[in-house]
C-alpha cells in the first residue's frame, strides 16, 4: 500500500513536506512516525502529540491506509491545523463567483466582517471589493442581515443596494460585493424550492458558432449560448452548471469524510453537459446572475489570457470543476509547464492525473522538458487512434521545450480534439480595457503562445483588475464581458487533497462513462497485497472472519484495485478455462487462500480434488481444507464421491424445504448435531464446523478427471466423483454447496467464468453478466523474500520528478520467505484455535 502525506511541523518546518509511504497495509503510524519527523527536519525526534487535521491521533491505532491517514491527508506535529469545517454550525457563507471563488466559511453566529484586508473576518481578494466591505449577522434565531461598512463600490443584495442599517437576507438570496457573490445558507432554513437540472436537449449546446450566427443575421447582441438557454430558470442553471463552493463541498464530502458530495463524477461521457465548463457569471441589469460556460467538445482547445496570476485561477476553476465533475474513466489530466511545478503540483493530488493507458511515469505531469516530450510523445500516440469515450484534458502552461515538441503540440492542438484531446492554453497577456482593446490582448496572447491560433474559443480577461472575460471563437464572435471565476491557489490544493483517496469504486459509476480501454495492469500480483493482508496474523484473520458476508473471492489486481466475485451468488460453477501453464492450478490455489482469509474454518469447509498432479497441495495445509484427494488414488476417491453425496442428503435433510441461502451462519446453529462422519471416509466439514458451514469443492485438471488416460489408476474410480460432481453442480446452490472447476469447458449460459490468457501467467478475464473484467491473478504459492513487501518506508515526494518514469523495485521471487499461502495456512490455523464463537444468536 502506498499513501501520499503532507507533514507540517513548526517554526521552520510550518510550511511542511510531501511524503510518500509505502508499507503493508494496516500498519500502525507509529511504525513510521520516527521517519515522518526526520523527513520533515532531519535528526528531530518523533513528536509528542500528532494531529490530522484538527483530530488528534494515536499513533499505535490510527492505522495507515485507514480513515483519516488516507491519500492526501495533513498531519500536523505538537499542535491541530484548521478544521475541514465538518462539525455543525449554524450557518454557512459560499462565496459562488467572482475572482476569489469557491469559498467555504463556516458562521458561528454573531457578526462577520467581509474584506479584502486581513482585519476582515472573512477575507475575500477581489479588488473590487474594500478592505472592509460590509458585515453579515447571523442571530440565535438564524436571521441573516446585511450592513454596507462603507464600501467604495457598494454592496447588492438581489440587484438592490444594501444602504442604512443592517438589511435582512432572506434565504437563497445572492449578495454582490465587486464581482464576487455571495449566498449564505443557515441551518433549518428553507431557500426558495430548488429547480431540478433540466432536460435540456443536447442540440441546445453552448458554441460560438450559434453566437456568430447570431449576429450574422442581426440579432440581439450576442451573449453566451448557456445563458440564453437557462434563461427561464436561473435556479435551474444554477443546478446544471454548481459553482465552485458547491464543488469543494462535493469533494471534501467525498468517502474521507462521507457526508455529502452527490454531484462527484456525476458526468460519463453522455452526459449532456459532459466536459462543459463554466468560466464565470453574467449579469444584466437586474436579472439574476447567469454561468457562462464553454463546451470543450465544441471548441476543441481553449486560450485563456490574462495577467497570469488571475488567468492561473481561472484556469484552476476550470480543471477543478472538470475533475469535480467527470470521473477519471471518463476523464485524464495532463499537465505541461515545464519549470512550473510549485504552481501546479497540487493537479498531482487529482486521481485524473495517474497514468491509466500504460505511461512510463509517476503522474501525468511534465515539469520539465524531458517529461514534456514524453507527455507530448504519448499523446500523439493516442490522438493517432480512434476516439474511445475518454477524453484528455492538457494544461499547457509556457513552452513545452525545444522546437520539435512545439510542433508537435501545435500538430496536437489541430489534430488532438478529433480524438478527444483538448488543450487549455495559458498565455500571459495585460487584460482588454477600453485604451486596450480585445484585439491587443489577443495578439499579445498569440505572441505569447502561438498554440492560440489553434483554440476554438479564447477567454480573454478584461477590466481594469482583470476580473471580467470575454469569450471569442475561432470565426471572431466576441461575447460580451462577464465575471470571471477564479480560485486561490490553496483552494485548488485543499479541493485535489480531497478527491485523492477517492476512487470509481466508492463513488459508484455514473452512466454512460466508459471502461478504462488499454488496462494498464500489474505484470505479477501478490494475493496477500490485493486482500490488503501482507502482514496476515492470527489477530487480523479473525476479525475479517468475524464480519464476512458471502463467499467473496479475490481474484487478483484489475486496473481499478482488486477483482471479486462473491461465489455465493452464483447459479452454477464456476470455470476456470485457459490453456496449460495460463495459471489455473495457481489460481485456484489462489481462490481457496481468498475464501480462508475471509471464514473461519467454521463457517467454511474447502475440498480439494487433483484430476492430476499435485498442485493444490500448498492449499492443503489451510485449516478450512477437510479434505484433498487425488483422482489417481481409486479408493479414496471413491470414499470421497460417496461422503460428498452423504453430505448432499444430510444437508438436504437438515434444511428441509429451507434454503441455505445467505442466512447468518449464527442462526442455524439450532439445527441438531451432524452424524459423526463414519472413519473410513475422508471428512466433508473441517474440524470445528458447524452444522452446515459452506462447503465449496475446488477441481483442479478437471479434463483429467473427466477422460482419465487409458490405464491411469483412477479410470475405474472417475465415473463415482463425476456423478457427484453433477449433484452438487444440480442441487448445491440450495445447500450451500458450491464447485469451481479448473480445466473443464464452459457450461452453455453458465453466470459467469474465469478465462485465463495467460500472457503473462495469471493474466485473465472475469466474464460476469455481459461484462468482462480484466485481472492479474494474485500469487500465493512464489516464494518472496519477507524484506521485500514488510519494511515500511518514508520518501519525500519531489513533485518535479512526478512525471519521470517509476523507479521499479521489482519483487524477487524465488527468495528465502515462505509461501504466502504458507503464512496464511500457517495464521489461520492459529487464529481457528482461538476462534470462538462470540455470541449464540439463537
Ligand atoms: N498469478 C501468477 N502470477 C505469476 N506467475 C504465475 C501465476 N500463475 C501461474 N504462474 C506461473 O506459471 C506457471 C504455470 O502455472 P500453473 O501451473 O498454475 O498453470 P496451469 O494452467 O495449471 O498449467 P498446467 O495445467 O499446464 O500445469 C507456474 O509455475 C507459475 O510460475
Amino acid at each position: 500500500m502506498q499513501i501520499r502525506l503532507t507533514v507540517l511541523g513548526h517554526g521552520d518546518a510550518a510550511a511542511g513536506v510531501d511524503v510518500q509511504v509505502a508499507a503493508p497495509a494496516d500498519t500502525p503510524l507509529a511504525a513510521v512516525l520516527g521517519s515522518l519527523a526526520a523527513a520533515l527536519a532531519p535528526g528531530s525526534a518523533t513528536p509528542g502529540a500528532v494531529f490530522c487535521e484538527d483530530h488528534r491521533l494515536d499513533p499505535r491505532r490510527a492505522l495507515l491506509g485507514q480513515p483519516p491517514l488516507v491519500d492526501g491527508a495533513v498531519l500536523a506535529f505538537h499542535k491541530p491545523v484548521e478544521s475541514a469545517g465538518h462539525e455543525p454550525v449554524p450557518g454557512r457563507l459560499l462565496v459562488v463567483a467572482g475572482p476569489d471563488a469557491g469559498g467555504v466559511h463556516l458562521l458561528r453566529g454573531g457578526v462577520a466582517r467581509i474584506g479584502r484586508s486581513a482585519e476582515a473576518d472573512i477575507p475575500l481578494d477581489d479588488p473590487d471589493v474594500s478592505r472592509v466591505h460590509c458585515a453579515i449577522s447571523l442571530d440565535p434565531g438564524g436571521r441573516v442581515t446585511v450592513t454596507d461598512l462603507g464600501s467604495r463600490n457598494g454592496t447588492l443584495l438581489d440587484g438592490r443596494p444594501v444602504t442604512g442599517g443592517p438589511v435582512p437576507m432572506p434565504p437563497g438570496a445572492l449578495l454582490r460585493l465587486g464581482e464576487s457573490l455571495i449566498r449564505v445558507e443557515v441551518e433549518g432554513a428553507v431557500p426558495p424550492p430548488p429547480v431540478a437540472p433540466p432536460g435540456v436537449p443536447q442540440a441546445r449546446r453552448r458554441g460560438l458558432k450559434d453566437l456568430a450566427g447570431r449576429r450574422q443575421s442581426g440579432g440581439a447582441p450576442a451573449e453566451p449560448e448557456t445563458a440564453r438557454a437557462a434563461a427561464p430558470e436561473p435556479a435551474a442553471a444554477d443546478a446544471r452548471w454548481p459553482d465552485l463552493a458547491a464543488l469543494l463541498l462535493t469533494a471534501l464530502g467525498s468517502p474521507r469524510a462521507p457526508a455529502a458530495g452527490p454531484r462527484l463524477w456525476e458526468r460519463g461521457a453522455t452526459h449532456q453537459d459532459a466536459f462543459g465548463v463554466r468560466l464565470g457569471t453574467a449579469q444584466r441589469g437586474a436579472e439574476p446572475p447567469r454561468p457562462v460556460t464553454v463546451a470543450l467538445p465544441e471548441a476543441g482547445s481553449l486560450g485563456l489570457a490574462g495577467p497570469r496570476e488571475r488567468v492561473a485561477g481561472v484556469a484552476r476553476a476550470a480543471l477543478a470543476q472538470l475533475a469535480a465533475l467527470h470521473p477519471p474513466s471518463a476523464l485524464e489530466l495532463v499537465v505541461l509547464a515545464p519549470g512550473r511545478a510549485s504552481e501546479w503540483s497540487w493537479l498531482g493530488w487529482l486521481p485524473h492525473t495517474r497514468p491509466a493507458r500504460g505511461q512510463d511515469c509517476r503522474l501525468l505531469l511534465a515539469f520539465e522538458p524531458a517529461q514534456a516530450t514524453a507527455r507530448i510523445q504519448e499523446l500523439t500516440e493516442l490522438a493517432a487512434r480512434p476516439f474511445a469515450g475518454r477524453r484528455t484534458v492538457v494544461l499547457v502552461d509556457g513552452d513545452p521545450g525545444g522546437p520539435e515538441a512545439r510542433a508537435a503540440l501545435a500538430h496536437l492542438a489541430i489534430t488532438g480534439p478529433a480524438a478527444g484531446i483538448h488543450l487549455i492554453v495559458l498565455a500571459e497577456a495585460p487584460p482588454a480595457t477600453p485604451a486596450s482593446p480585445t484585439a491587443q490582448t489577443l495578439a499579445a496572447a498569440r505572441a505569447a503562445s502561438p498554440l492560440f491560433r489553434a483554440c476554438g474559443t479564447v477567454g480573454l480577461l478584461t477590466g481594469a483588475v482583470a476580473t471580467s472575460l470575454r469569450l471569442i471563437g475561432s470565426d471572431g464572435a466576441e461575447s460580451p464581458a462577464a465575471g470571471a471565476d477564479a480560485v486561490s491557489a490553496a483552494w485548488a490544493e485543499r479541493f485535489a487533497r480531497a478527491l485523492a483517496p477517492v476512487t470509481e469504486e466508492t463513488v459508484g459509476r455514473p452512466a454512460g462513462s466508459p471502461r478504462q480501454a488499454a488496462a494498464p495492469l500489474p505484470e505479477s500480483c501478490r494475493l496477500l497485497d490485493a486482500l490488503e493482508l501482507a502482514r496476515v496474523t492470527p489477530g487480523t484473520l479473525r476479525e475479517r472472519w468475524h464480519r464476512h458476508t458471502g463467499l467473496p473471492l479475490v481474484l487478483g489486481a484489475g486496473v481499478e484495485g482488486p477483482v471479486a466475485v462473491d461465489l455465493a451468488d452464483l447459479t452454477a460453477p464456476l470455470t476456470v478455462d485457459g490453456g496449460p501453464g495460463s495459471g489455473r492450478t495457481e489460481l485456484l490455489n489462489t481462490l481457496a487462500a481468498s475464501l480462508a482469509s475471509a471464514l473461519s474454518p467454521r463457517d467454511l469447509s474447502l475440498l480439494l480434488v487433483e484430476g492430476a498432479g499435485a498442485g493444490l497441495r500448498p492449499s492443503a495445509e489451510l485449516p478450512h481444507v477437510a479434505s484433498y484427494v487425488g483422482a489417481t488414488d481409486p479408493v479414496r476417491i471413491r470414499a470421497f464421491a460417496q461422503a460428498l453425496r452423504e453430505e448432499l442428503k444430510r444437508r438436504a435433510a437438515l434444511l428441509g424445504e429451507a434454503d441455505f441461502g445467505r442466512a447468518p451462519t449464527r442462526t442455524r446453529r439450532v439445527h441438531p448435531p451432524r452424524p459423526a462422519v463414519e472413519d473410513d471416509l475422508p471428512p466433508m466439514l473441517a474440524r470445528g464446523s458447524d452444522p452446515l458451514p459452506w462447503l465449496v469443492v475446488l477441481v483442479d485438471d478437471f479434463d483429467a478427471l473427466l477422460t482419465p488416460p487409458l490405464g491411469a489408476p483412477g479410470r475405474q474410480a472417475a465415473g463415482s466423483v463425476l456423478r457427484v460432481l453433477d449433484a452438487v453442480s444440480g442441487e448445491g446452490r440450495r445447500l450451500g454447496v458450491r464447485l469451481i472447476v479448473a480445466g473443464g469447458r464452459v457450461a452453455a449460459g453458465a453466470p459467469a467464468w474465469i478465462s485465463l490468457t495467460g500472457q503473462p501467467p495469471g493474466r485473465g478475464e472475469l466474464w460476469r453478466a455481459g461484462a468482462t473484467t480484466a485481472f492479474q491473478a494474485g500469487r500465493v504459492t512464489g516464494r518472496i523474500p519477507r524484506t521485500a513487501t514488510l519494511r515500511p518506508t518514508v520518501t519525500r515526494l519531489d513533485w518535479a520528478r512526478a512525471g519521470d518514469p517509476p523507479t521499479t523495485r521489482p519483487v524477487r521471487e524465488l527468495g528465502n520467505g515462505p509461501t504466502d499461502v504458507a503464512l496464511l495456512a500457517s495464521a489461520a490455523t492459529r487464529a481457528a484455535e482461538t476462534d470462538h464463537p462470540t455470541a449464540t444468536l439463537v
